[in-house]
């Protein structure tokens, strides 16, 4: 490759030095000149200031790597339909980055510099506009799905039935980013904690954060009869294909929805798996008779609940999963052979695999959508 990417890192840097006065700068000449795409954005823009960063930083370090960068732009490209993105926006957001980049970068942009960020910028939104035409042929960018049944399973916690109007294609492990009626334009990412089922509903387990919009709606706001829209299913957490090993599934809090997924979806196989199910009180454990009645219906399937600050509950552990962790593996034969699933809040995320590879699980093994979810 050519001296390109230097110059883009480069360049690109000068914003790094300010993220939050540069995705200023660039959203004000966007809606100065285009006015209507103010419409497709939510009414608060600074998540929207960040993950637009992020994109770009992913972009600009992936300059080197074109096929990490192509695969990322059309996941991009697929995903922006929902937002109502079209091809004729694209030369905008051209003219507003250059624009931006040209303040931003006055000390390092040079005519070469322009042509280096035209022709990255110009490769880029073809790629993301030829995979979401492609996608367009087969799917909608949106599903309007009804709320069928609303379990409130405690004071902040709800577990949800949707039915989409038409299938909704997915495959355990991943997730749907969902919209509510009272937050427009305003989408957020949970997991479907159910492998497919004959009547396409989906069940997603939705905690409502303090002063969360999305997940506030959806527990509080929400009942049957209501509709939400979905976006599209997306996210590699997936079991490898054809793979016969047996599985680690951990989860916790409602990190234990997609780990469901993957449980319901191997037993239905026949797999040997053990699901580790984390909480700080039995009262947390807010799906364990489901997670039972799985165990019970499928030989190969053990639940081990994990309490961190109450007793052990029978067949379980008591404490920190990642530190309770290495005892439990010592006891199970074979387990360096298994396949690793991981979610839950990102600080048990990272300790897990950490304490999984410390014990002598290869990286290859395991398995998690932490870096997905972050970007
Ligand atoms: N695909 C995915 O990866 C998914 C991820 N999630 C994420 O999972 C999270 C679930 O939140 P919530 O239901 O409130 O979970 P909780 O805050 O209730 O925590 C669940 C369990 O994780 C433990 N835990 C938390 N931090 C650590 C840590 N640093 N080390 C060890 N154990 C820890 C808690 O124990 P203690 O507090 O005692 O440490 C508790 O046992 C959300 O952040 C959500 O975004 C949800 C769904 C899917």
């Amino acid at each position: 490759m050519s001296s390109e990417p230097r110059i883009i890192k480069e360049c690109f840097a000068r914003l790094e030095a300010d993220p939050a006065g540069a995705m200023s700068y660039f959203y004000g000449r966007l809606f100065a000149r285009e006015p209507q795409l103010r419409a497709l954005f939510p009414p608060a823009m600074g998540e929207q200031h960040d993950r637009f960063f992020r994109a770009l930083t992913r972009i600009v370090w992936s300059q080197d790597s074109p096929a990490d960068l192509a695969s990322h732009l059309r996941r991009l490209g697929r995903g922006h339909r929902r937002h109502g993105v079209r091809r004729e926006h694209y030369p905008a957001v051209e003219t507003a980055l250059l624009a931006t980049l040209r303040t931003y970068a006055a000390d390092v942009w040079t005519a070469e510099a322009e042509d280096a960020w035209t022709r990255a910028y110009r490769s880029a939104a073809a790629t993301m506009i030829a995979a979401a035409e492609r996608d367009a042929a087969d799917h909608p960018p949106w599903w309007v799905a009804e709320i069928t049944a609303h379990d409130r399973r405690a004071h902040d916690l709800a577990v949800l039935t949707l039915r989409p109007e038409r299938p909704l294609p997915f495959l355990p492990g991943q997730h749907v980013s969902v919209q509510t009626a009272r937050w427009p334009r305003v989408w957020r990412p949970y997991s479907i904690a159910n492998a497919p089922r004959p009547d396409g509903t989906l069940s997603l387990h939705v905690r409502a954060r303090p002063a969360g919009w999305v997940s506030g709606a959806l527990v509080r706001h929400c009942a049957p009869g209501d509709t939400v829209l979905l976006g599209p299913a997306t996210g590699a957490m997936v079991l490898e294909p054809g793979s016969a090993r047996g599985l680690l599934l951990i989860g916790g809090g409602t990190g234990l929805a997609p780990v469901k997924a993957l449980a319901e979806q191997a037993a239905a196989s026949g797999r040997r798996l053990h699901l580790l199910v984390a909480a700080r009180t039995g009262a947390g454990l807010y799906d364990l008779p489901a997670l039972r009645r799985l165990e019970e219906a499928h030989p190969g399937v053990r639940v081990v609940p994990v309490l961190s600050r109450s007793p052990r509950l029978p067949g379980g552990l008591h404490g920190r999963l990642p530190d309770v962790l290495p005892g439990f593996l010592d006891d199970l034969q074979g387990w360096r052979d298994h396949d690793a699933y991981v979610a839950g809040p990102a600080p048990l995320v990272r300790r897990t695999v950490t304490a999984l590879q410390r014990h002598g699980m290869s990286l290859t093994r395991i398995h998690h959508d932490l870096l997905a979810a972050e970007n």
